[in-house]
């Protein structure tokens, strides 16, 4: 049994409450333990996976979070960055599934966020547990 953490990004409550339950029914149907921390916004996640993964307790790590387009170049900013980190990390080693949505609109992400309709929640767990399987055959 693999024990996966959780980081997420709370930048809109209803939104990461579904991915939230998408990704932790994916890892307990895979039979996995997961815990949760919550960063402020997805500037935060790729800084929170690395302190965790300092402490060698966790297996995987599912990243979660909504970046809705703003007025601004600030979209970028957030949406880039944000998915530089996590592939930065991913490329040093760790098994991590990015479910950090980047919409136009809230509908969007909505659509992606439902578990009951594109659940991308479960889509970020499931990558990150095929990830860890791959690293445990290649490693
Ligand atoms: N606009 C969104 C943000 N922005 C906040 C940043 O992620 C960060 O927390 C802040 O700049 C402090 O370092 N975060 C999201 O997750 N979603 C957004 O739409
Ligand atoms: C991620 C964004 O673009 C948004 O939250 C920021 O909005 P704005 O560019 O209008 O400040």
């Amino acid at each position: 049994m693999a024990h996966i953490l959780i980081v997420e990004a709370r930048f809109y409550d209803h939104l990461n409450d579904m991915l939230l339950a998408g990704a932790r029914a994916a890892i307990e149907a895979a039979g996995h333990s997961h815990e949760t921390v919550t960063v402020p916004g997805a500037l935060e996640v790729p800084g929170a996976i690395a302190l965790a993964s300092d402490t060698d307790r966790f297996d995987a790590f599912v990243a979660l979070g909504v970046v809705i387009r703003g007025e601004t170049y600030h979209f970028e900013i957030v949406s880039n960055e944000s998915a530089r980190g996590i592939m930065a990390l991913t490329l040093d080693g760790l098994a991590i599934g990015n479910g950090i949505l980047t919409t136009e609109t809230e509908a969007q992400a909505i659509v992606r966020a439902d578990p009951a309709q594109l659940d991308k929640g479960a889509g970020a767990a499931q990558a990150a547990l095929t990830m860890l399987a791959l690293r445990d055959r290649l490693g």
